[in-house]
């Protein structure tokens, strides 16, 4: 069994003994909307990873390497990101993860620390660094997509009355490796993008299980099942 605990920053820089990873989200305020005349509030780059799963651009901290210098790589690998113009730093931090591991003998050990940071950019300088990562070096080998996640909620139509959460709510039911879905909640809060209230509002809802059987069984939440 594993659990993963948020912990304060002073809490993480105690902490030596152990792997460390870094991940970080871009985001910004398109000012556009989507279908029904929804607002879109935010999107935040994301990646679908060679596993199938949902995370962020980042990765293990080498040996020798600070933290943010590992960012500095990985965002360069992963995203082809110029670090100069776009650089992350110390004030870009927004939480830190522990994960701990279960033992043979039931007791619990520390197994990585995974530092988050978020940078907003603008509309225009987000769709271009989007557009540059089809040049990045693991394009296709470690990252299989690109991808928006939809900080909005489509509010009309009888499907959006009957399950709600279509948008945000919805997207939480994808599946997210490790800490992601939890890094993602902390920096929407941390960036003042929605309130906590919100987002406990958007989990509750994409943990209903019904909506939950219906979207993964179903692309279109109809009845009908071409495959048994
Ligand atoms: O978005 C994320 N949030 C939290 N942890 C992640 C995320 N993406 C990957 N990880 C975890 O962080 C570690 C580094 O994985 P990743 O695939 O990013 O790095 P790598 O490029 O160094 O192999 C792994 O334990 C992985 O499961």
């Amino acid at each position: 069994m594993e659990i993963w605990t948020k912990i304060s920053k002073d809490e993480a820089d105690e902490i030596t003994d152990v792997v460390k990873a870094a991940h970080c989200a871009f985001w910004c305020e398109p000012e556009t909307k989507t279908i029904r005349n929804t607002p879109v509030k935010a999107i935040l780059m994301m990646q679908l990873r060679s596993d199938g799963l949902l995370g962020f651009p980042g990765g293990v901290v080498d040996v020798g390497e600070t933290v943010l210098e590992c960012l500095k790589r990985e965002l360069r690998e992963e995203m082809a990101l110029d670090n100069a113009r776009f650089p992350v730093g110390e004030d870009n931090w927004v939480c830190a993860h522990l994960r701990q591991t279960e033992q043979l003998d039931g007791s619990f050990k520390n197994t990585q620390l995974s530092h988050f940071f978020s940078k907003k950019l603008d509309k225009e300088v987000f769709y271009e660094i989007e557009k540059r990562q089809l040049e990045a070096e693991h394009w296709g080998y470690e990252i299989f997509g690109l991808i928006r996640a939809p900080v909005l909620e489509i509010t009309t139509g009888s499907v959006a009355q009957k399950y709600p959460g279509r948008g945000f709510g919805w997207f939480l039911t994808q599946s997210f490796i490790h800490c992601a879905r939890e890094q993602m909640a902390e920096m929407i809060i941390y960036e003042g993008i929605l309130t906590k209230d919100e987002i406990d509002r958007y989990f509750e809802m994409s943990q209903n299980p019904e909506l939950r059987e219906k979207l993964i069984n179903s692309s279109c939440l109809t009845e009908n099942k071409t495959r048994k």
